[in-house]
């Protein structure tokens, strides 16, 4: 049988690159990643077949879906069983280096089943308090403080494990008192812009062990007794007595007094945004851990932004119009974690671009990759409106768009913000702002604004704006104007630089860092700022905002 073009890759991961307007895809465990390898047999593992948008189930019709468990890496590792053994693989047309890759993959970590460790929602229940749609940190973190408080809560979301790479402040996540889930932590961390003296930017930085993560937020959950219920949400309506109903799959209906969505960026079906708001941007990075021979990566430092030239083929090609960095955790002197991050794009770098240009950058570097343990595709949607605050839904993490607009981070700000936001919540209920569900709509407008002008009061709002005027301006810059930004933006104070990529710095500190930028840039930046002030409609949004009381 000649060989055939076939699906490689298989990850939950990948399900999130796509883009967020395929709702369908949303809610999939794992999706399917095409690329230009060959088989010689059609057997490749994947979840969710049925709701994959008509075009791509065409694709995939004649794929054989097996159900595999535990996880992406056990899914790809049933397509490759074909080939143990790596001659016949190549002869089918396979690329030796893909090979190794796929056999060498690290066996995802065993996160507990949620469903195994709380006690299941029933459907018989009485009202609960609270649900958490979504059960990714924000959801699982915002439903155990919910509990602390004394609210009933129940947590719906697919029970999936967690599967990026999260990189934080050690400082930061010390402070969040989560310092025994970071697995790895660097003393310093550093950043290359070009081939000059590189900047050491005195911070500590950590990796979250995503397994510990899982284990901790779940514990939390367990602690405070929050119920649980593997399902997908289609909607939320809301039922005569003024108590809501979370529709779920299968017409299972779980009535609660307040519905809180925090299922991620793709939540939009179950919420309302602002009309009219700043267009959605993208971040996309590809990574893959790698043990390797030649790092020339001091394992004692983590590398948080490479802007070094070290793409092969320096003529106009694809790769070249997206200026990209690399983000590498030197896990030790042979074993890496590489990814090359495309910080912010109008319309999201597709994956084999990104997956080139690293490999062209690792092989211009003269790294040489002996083993691949895992790959990661992440994709996260910056910018965007803000949802309407005046809905009686709530939402929390990404959904409530609470990803920093110019970095991409979410989780430190969604972990800090959970125990506040929860004894909102537990105020709105508790003092019976909603004494008798119908009795509430009459009298009080909207409890829920209370829990909103929390997330997002006019001081956050002011804030948002800065770093979407912030974004905008990225995205206009190329690679050289790029690395004379960061240049700048790295001479700052660090309480400056630091308190704007932790979002701590208030609307007024971000005035004195514009003027502080604008003092340290070089003149041909100076221009660009002031022209961007004056021109983007960024700059007029961002200016309103901080005039409105
Ligand atoms: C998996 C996951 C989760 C993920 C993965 C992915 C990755 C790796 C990622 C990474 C990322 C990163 C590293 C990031 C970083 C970032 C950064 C650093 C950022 C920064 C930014 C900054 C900015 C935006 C800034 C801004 C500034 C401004 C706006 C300024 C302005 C000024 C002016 C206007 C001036 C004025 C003056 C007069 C008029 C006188």
């Amino acid at each position: 049988m000649p060989p055939r073009k076939l699906v490689v890759d298989v990850g939950y991961s990948t399900a999130r690159l796509l883009p967020a307007k395929e709702e369908l895809l949303s809610s999939l465990a794992i999706s399917v990643h095409f690329d230009e390898w060959r088989f010689r047999r059609r057997k490749v593992a994947a979840y969710g077949k049925q709701l994959l948008p008509r075009q791509r189930r065409r694709s995939l019709a004649r794929i054989r879906v097996r159900a595999a468990g535990g996880g992406v890496d056990s899914c790809v590792a049933t397509g490759i069983e074909e080939f143990a053994n790596e001659e016949d693989f190549v002869k089918a047309g396979g690329s030796e280096r893909l090979f190794v890759q796929m056999q060498e993959r690290k066996p995802m970590e065993k996160q507990s089943k949620i469903a195994e460790k709380l006690s299941p929602i029933s459907s018989a229940a009485s009202t609960l308090d609270l649900i958490v749609i979504g059960c990714g940190p924000a959801g699982l973190s915002l439903a155990a403080e919910s509990a602390k408080k004394g609210l009933q809560v129940g947590l719906i979301g697919p029970d999936l494990p967690f599967t990026n790479n999260y990189g934080v402040w050690e400082d930061e996540f010390k402070d969040l008192g989560l310092e025994s889930c970071i697995e790895h932590v660097w003393r310093d961390t550093i950043v290359y812009l070009d081939s000059n003296d590189p900047i050491l930017i005195g911070r500590a930085y950590g990796r979250v062990s995503r397994h510990l993560l899982h284990e901790e937020l779940l514990r939390r959950c367990q602690e405070y007794g929050v119920m649980y219920l593997d399902s997908k949400v289609e909607k939320i309506i809301e039922a005569s007595n003024g108590c809501s109903m979370v529709v779920c799959e299968k017409d299972l209906m779980i009535p609660c007094r307040l519905a809180t969505v925090a299922s991620g960026a793709a939540s939009g079906k179950l919420l309302e945004y602002d009309v009219g708001g700043p267009r959605v941007s993208v971040q996309t990075a590809y990574g893959v851990e790698v043990e390797v021979e030649n790092n020339p990566y001091d394992p004692s430092l983590m590398v948080f932004m490479d802007y070094r030239d070290y793409v092969k083929n320096k003529q106009k090609c694809p790769e070249a119009e997206y200026p990209t960095f690399l983000y590498a955790m030197p896990m030790s002197s042979t074993r890496v974690f590489f990814e090359e991050t495309c910080l912010a794009s109008r319309n999201a770098m597709p994956f084999d671009l990104l997956k080139r240009k690293l490999m062209s950058r690792l092989d211009t570097m003269g790294i040489k990759v002996l083993k691949v343990y895992e790959e990661e595709w992440s994709y996260i949607p910056v910018g965007g409106s803000l949802p309407n605050t005046e809905q009686k839904n709530l939402a929390f993490g990404a959904a409530a768009s609470m990803v920093h607009p110019a970095t991409g981070y979410s989780v430190v700000r969604s972990l800090s913000e959970a125990p506040t936001y929860a004894s909102v919540i537990a105020t709105i209920l508790k003092k019976e702002i909603f004494p008798n569900q119908k009795s509430m709509i009459s009298n009080i407008n909207n409890p829920s604004m209370l829990a909103w002008r929390t997330l997002w009061p006019q001081e956050r709002k002011r804030q948002r704006s800065f770093f979407l005027f912030g974004l905008a301006l990225i995205l206009q810059l190329d690679i050289e104007g790029i690395r004379t930004f960061f240049q700048a933006f790295f001479q700052l104070p660090n309480w400056m630089w630091q308190g704007f990529l932790g979002s701590s710095l208030s609307s007024v500190d971000l005035i004195w860092f514009a003027f502080y930028m604008f003092a340290v840039a070089p003149n041909s930046m100076r221009m660009c700022l002031v022209r961007h002030l004056l021109s983007d409609p960024t700059g007029a949004t961002m200016l309103k905002t901080y005039l409105t009381l």
